[in-house]
């Protein structure tokens, strides 16, 4: 499977735009790159302005997100990064402990797409980064969290659920201005 094949829940639109830190490890600079296009072209996409910072490898991801939440500055986060298997058990630890670290963020309350790919050639990788634009999907999923932290959003206005309520409207359906 080459290219892109799966359904993509449309994006809400923001007002005001959020502001997200894109955190990558650019271990395999090529795909880091494929990457980074696709997340700042989805970003840019709803207005959303962003920054990016690099870090060693997919393990400092989860931890350069966490020291960012520090300074209350970003609405969301997108993890980049590629993990290619190599010949010990490193591969394992290097994709499930940087995947369940973003998931425990996630739970947390942040706002976090998982763009790390974790394959077992090149080619996996490339593909991923090129032809099915992880990066992008990556970035949505972000701002899809955005906007459901603004509508979930804390000590905000009782929600009364209607038919076009749904989760996966994911603060796009409402008309009433639900901004955080
Ligand atoms: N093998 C890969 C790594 N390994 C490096 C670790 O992520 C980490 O930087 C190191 O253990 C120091 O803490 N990183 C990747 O992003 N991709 C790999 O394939
Ligand atoms: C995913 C990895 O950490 C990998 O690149 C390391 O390779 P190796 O298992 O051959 O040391």
């Amino acid at each position: 499977m080459a290219g892109e094949s799966h359904y993509r829940v449309p994006l809400p639109a923001f007002d005001p735009a959020p502001h997200v830190l894109i955190v990558v490890a650019p271990y395999y600079r090529d795909i880091a790159d494929g990457l980074l296009a696709g997340a700042r072209a989805a970003l840019d996409s709803v207005g959303a302005t962003h920054e990016t910072i690099e870090v060693p490898g997919a393990l400092e991801v989860p931890t350069a997100i966490r020291l960012a939440t520090n300074c209350y500055r970003y609405q969301g986060y997108v993890a980049l990064g590629c993990v290619i298997r190599g010949e010990t058990t490193h591969y394992e630890t290097v994709c499930n402990d940087s995947s369940r670290a973003l998931a425990l963020l996630g739970l947390e309350g942040h706002c976090i797409g998982n763009g790390i790919l974790t394959v077992e050639t090149h080619a996996q990788a490339a593909a991923r980064a090129f032809d099915q634009n992880k990066g992008g999907g990556a970035a949505e999923a972000a701002l899809h969290l955005i906007a459901l932290a603004r509508r979930f959003k804390r000590g905000g206005k009782a929600f009364a659920p209607s038919s076009t309520d749904t989760l996966i409207a994911a603060g796009g359906a409402p008309a009433s201005k639900d901004t955080a």
